[in-house]
């Protein structure tokens, strides 16, 4: 399965985030040490009742431009990745996977044995629980280097893109294209409420329902 041959037009290239490590000399108070001191915000997982199960909110304001928490799971290559949502469908569960592609532009293209993805299906944290929304979502993804001397194993950050207010949810664009059936995310029906949404109008979940 070749999950990206090359990167889409919509790509992201984010630039990474390299935290000081321990041959840098500084201590963990130091300002470039964020992700790697963990959680500081008040984070609830929390039921939606929206039809998203459940999601991630804060208890306190945060700032634009704040850590709230990374997306942990099991490294897997991409070809793991795809033995194991075949063996997941077949038991009826669902893959939580995050593709971590920040190697584009950088080594070309990876090869399934080699390219890794993040799987949370079995072993996350709170991060698992963070719902989609169609572009406007309050937080995004940045690849962030920590201890690790180059960009193949990087943690995945959330930091917010604008002011969130407590009690707010935290979402975030999985940057899933609803076309695409063979993506190993759970295909649903996008319910963020953006009004950019580009899952809720999706003509081929429409067919489906109008067929049921
Ligand atoms: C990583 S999980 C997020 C946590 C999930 N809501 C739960 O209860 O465990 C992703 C799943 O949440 C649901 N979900 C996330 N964002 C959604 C959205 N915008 N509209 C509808 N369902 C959504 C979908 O079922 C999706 O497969």
């Amino acid at each position: 399965m070749k999950l990206h041959q090359k990167p889409c037009r919509g790509h992201l290239a984010r630039k990474f985030i390299k935290e000081c490590w321990s041959k840098c000399g500084c201590n963990m108070q130091c300002g470039n040490r964020v992700v790697q001191r963990g959680i500081t915000c008040n984070l609830q997982v929390f039921f939606t009742g929206e039809g998203k199960g459940w999601g991630l909110r804060t208890l306190d304001e945060l700032p634009k431009g704040a850590f709230v928490c990374e997306y942990v799971g099991e490294v897997l290559t991409n070809t793991e990745l795809h033995e194991r949502t075949v063996e997941n469908m077949n038991n009826g569960r669902h893959t939580y996977p995050v593709l971590l592609d920040a190697d584009w532009g950088s080594e070309g293209v990876l090869k399934d044995e080699e390219a890794l993805s993040l799987d949370s299906t079995f072993y996350g944290n709170v991060g698992r629980f963070i719902n989609h929304r169609c572009y406007d979502a309050n937080l995004v993804e940045i690849p962030v280097e920590v201890e690790t001397p180059d960009h193949h194993y990087y943690h995945l950050a959330f930091f917010t893109t604008k002011k969130v207010e407590a009690f707010e949810e935290l979402t975030w664009d999985y940057g899933i294209d609803f076309d695409d059936d063979k993506q190993p995310v759970k295909a649903f029906t996008c319910l963020c409420g953006s009004r950019y949404c580009r899952g809720r109008r999706h003509p081929r979940k429409r067919g489906k329902a109008a067929a049921k």
